[in-house]
């Protein structure tokens, strides 16, 4: 049998049987214990030859807040890609055409460039916390620091939950290993090695793991639009994809295409899509502790930088396997007795798949298994494991400093020793990823998938996003405002979700009834909506005056500072001092006077957030509203030229954004490395002679290795 047939008999088969079992615990177990063992030789060279060790609890959850731009921004783009990044974006693609693609990418890309306001703020007002949470709790009290940290965790939950369904899923699918097996095995792996190297190890990790990622979507893009037997060109596919319109128009979409931006489910994802993005990235923790973990003078370049990359990775990949999935539905399997896709007794090389299949993200593992047989799969499954471990590690980090900081020091043991820090921030990982693996387990015995969830996030999330946003950068947030924002929204939302399925579906409420487009559209409008209008109008008819002198305070190093310097800092926006909060862990008249720090000037740190506003909000527009919505109206459907370009574009931003996150970063660490590596020399010649010595002044400036 040829190579091509094979490949074709296997899809057909359904991807289950397209890799052998063992083939599944190898990458899970394998791929895991060989990241714990790369883990721990960083960690022992890091200790070695820069002085950085994770046995100090700040190395630990905040990296010292010393990384540089592009190993944040490489770390932003890690998290951020998810297995819903890879495996939802094909749905979409699969389901709505180009449209998809384009929807998820913007959708969740605009939330991380809009975070570096708010990472340019925590810079401002709070340098020296280690959670967001933090923040709350020393502004507002003990209610709302319990409250918010409900919505936090419940993020937390939904996201490592949504890790594991997908990863797991897609391993029982193309390996056939044992669901359970791989919820339990995917989190505990990673744990190994989080424990093992706290958060400058673990964005060192995904820093390896992009790199993969971005070689493995390349493999995929050239696959599809270049070599492919069954595609192998952009026209081939654009015809393929008339054929598959013409066949099955896509409802809504202008002309039933798969090659036009006017598709109205399309739109209402992207409103979806949006909409919970912003709960995920907003009051997740991870991604505040990567701008806790960044130097402050580059957290808004990576900030952006991170978003702008992120965007290439659904976009292209997206773009390549949602849409080959389409196209491999009207190619004939080799033993279809037609090769006419509408004659009758067609077979396809991918019979079209179920609703239930599209939700478990299912479209991009059968198309890379029919494009490459055992080794697309054994790509993909990589490509996924790869991208599930490093977000899983980014969410195992960031609720072990929820539980050490906000729930351990706060209220167990204030005064509790760095060795005892140390051991509750190992715990809170070890407890997390447990977790995480019996939260996968459930959802996925209640019937719950990965689709599903993606699409409901918004709903329980939305409504703590505008409040969260307040107050961490407006000094007239209101608290009382804010809150009931929170809940009242949190209350909208599921009022709405569930009204409306009731509404559309005869009464019939279920996981079904619920998942769809617009029960979902409804749930997350009223949730964020409601959250966010309760929380503005409170704060502009009560406003608060605070001036962030006790978030400042927040785990400050303690000098005394002189008045002056406190009015200065405040200037813009105090007219009035609020009092210590109880909340505030040092005094504020004992606070170091940040102005010390060059990088906490409060000048320069202005012109971040000037430039983290004014690029935001501009690529915000472009992302939202400026490219898509002409196209929308428009109703063009694409020609062979117009999909070139958007092919084009699309690789030709992946490869801009693999420059930027896996070139960037060695050349911006280039003298921590060359100091690892002449460490390494002098001790191969003279053993003991490479090891780091502190010297007179630091060079942690230099180094993030
Ligand atoms: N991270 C996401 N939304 O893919």
């Amino acid at each position: 049998m040829s190579n091509v047939a094979e490949h074709s008999v296997r899809a057909v088969m359904s991807s289950a049987e397209v890799l052998p079992q063992g083939a599944g615990y190898g990458v899970v177990i394998g791929i895991g214990l060989f990241f714990s063992a790369f883990m721990v030789l960083l960690t022992a060279i890091q200790a070695r030859y820069t002085g950085y060790s994770p046995k100090n609890s700040e190395e630990f959850t905040s990296a010292s807040r010393s990384v540089k731009p592009g190993l944040i921004a490489s770390g932003i783009v890690s998290a951020w890609t998810w297995a819903a990044t890879l495996l939802q974006s094909s749905a979409v693609g699969y389901r709505y055409g180009i449209s998809g693609p384009w929807w998820y990418a913007s959708g969740a890309t605009v939330q991380v460039l809009l975070f570096a306001q708010l990472a340019a703020k925590l810079k401002m007002n709070a340098p020296y916390a280690h959670t967001w949470l933090e923040i709350v709790g020393a502004r507002w009290g003990t209610a709302a620091h319990l409250i918010l940290m409900f919505f936090g965790l419940a993020t937390n939950l939904i996201v490592s939950s949504m890790l594991v369904l997908g990863g797991s899923a897609t391993v029982t699918d193309l390996t056939g290993m044992s669901t359970i097996a791989a919820c339990f095995l995917i989190p505990l792996g990673v744990a190994i090695y989080v424990v093992v190297g706290g958060m400058r190890s673990t964005l060192l990790c995904d820093y390896t793991h992009t790199t993969v990622l971005f070689a493995i979507i390349f493999t995929f893009a050239f696959t599809v639009y270049a070599t492919s037997d069954y595609i192998g060109s952009i026209s081939k596919m654009h015809s393929l994809l008339q054929e598959a319109t013409a066949i099955s128009p896509v409802s809504g979409n202008a002309g039933g295409s798969y090659l036009t931006m006017r598709s109205k489910n399309g739109l209402i994802f992207g409103v979806i899509n949006l909409i919970g993005n912003f709960a995920t990235v907003f009051q997740d923790q991870a991604y505040w502790q990567r701008a806790i973990a960044s130097r402050p003078a580059t957290t808004v370049k990576a900030y952006l930088l991170g978003g702008i990359a992120w965007f290439a990775i659904p976009f292209c990949f997206a773009t390549t396997l949602g849409l080959a999935a389409v196209a491999l539905s009207v190619v004939p399997s080799p033993t279809s007795p037609t090769a006419n896709a509408t004659a009758a007794g067609f077979q396809a090389l991918l019979p079209p798949l179920t609703n239930d299949q599209i939700s478990e993200g299912l479209p991009a593992s059968v198309a890379a298994a029919g494009l490459l047989g055992q080794s697309g799969a054994a790509a993909l499954l990589v490509l996924l494991f790869l991208a599930v471990t490093s977000a899983t590690s980014a969410e195992l980090i960031a609720v072990s400093a929820i539980l050490t900081y906000d729930v351990y020091l706060r209220y167990i043991h204030p005064d509790a020793t760095e060795q005892q820090i140390m051991r509750v921030s190992h715990a809170g990982v070890v407890f997390f990823a447990l977790v995480m693996a019996l939260a996968g387990i459930i959802f996925y015995y209640i019937g719950v998938s990965m689709g599903w969830l993606y699409t409901f996030m918004g709903v329980i999330l939305g409504s703590a996003v505008v409040p969260i946003a307040l107050c961490i950068t407006w000094r007239k947030a209101n608290k009382y405002g804010c809150i009931g924002g929170a809940v009242v929204g949190f209350a909208a939302g599921i009022a709405a979700w569930l009204g409306v399925t009731s509404s559309l579906n005869d009464g019939v409420i279920n996981v079904t009834t619920s998942g769809g487009n617009y029960e979902m559209l409804a749930g997350n409008l009223a949730s964020i909506g409601a959250g966010g209008l309760i929380a503005t109008v409170v704060s502009c008819i009560w406003p608060d005056v605070y001036d962030f002198a006790g978030t400042r305070a927040i785990n400050a190093p303690t000098h005394k500072r002189d008045a002056k310097t406190s009015d200065d800092m405040d200037a813009d926006m105090s007219e009035k001092k609020s009092p210590r909060t109880p909340e505030a862990s040092v005094s504020v008249e004992e606070v170091q006077p940040l102005a010390e720090d060059e990088e906490l000037d409060l000048d320069r740190l202005k012109s971040a957030f000037k430039l983290a506003a004014q690029a935001s909000v501009v690529l915000t527009l472009v992302l939202l509203i400026i490219i898509p919505l002409p196209l929308f109206f428009a109703q063009t459907v694409y020609e062979v030229k117009g999909f070139s370009a958007w092919v084009g574009i699309g690789i030709g931003w992946a490869f801009c954004s693999a420059f930027a996150v896996v070139l960037y970063p060695l050349y911006e660490s280039r003298t921590a490395l060359g100091m690892i590596g002449r460490g390494i020399i002098k001790d191969i010649f003279a053993r003991g002679s490479g090891k780091f010595a502190a010297p007179s002044h630091s060079i942690e400036g230099d180094s993030d290795a």
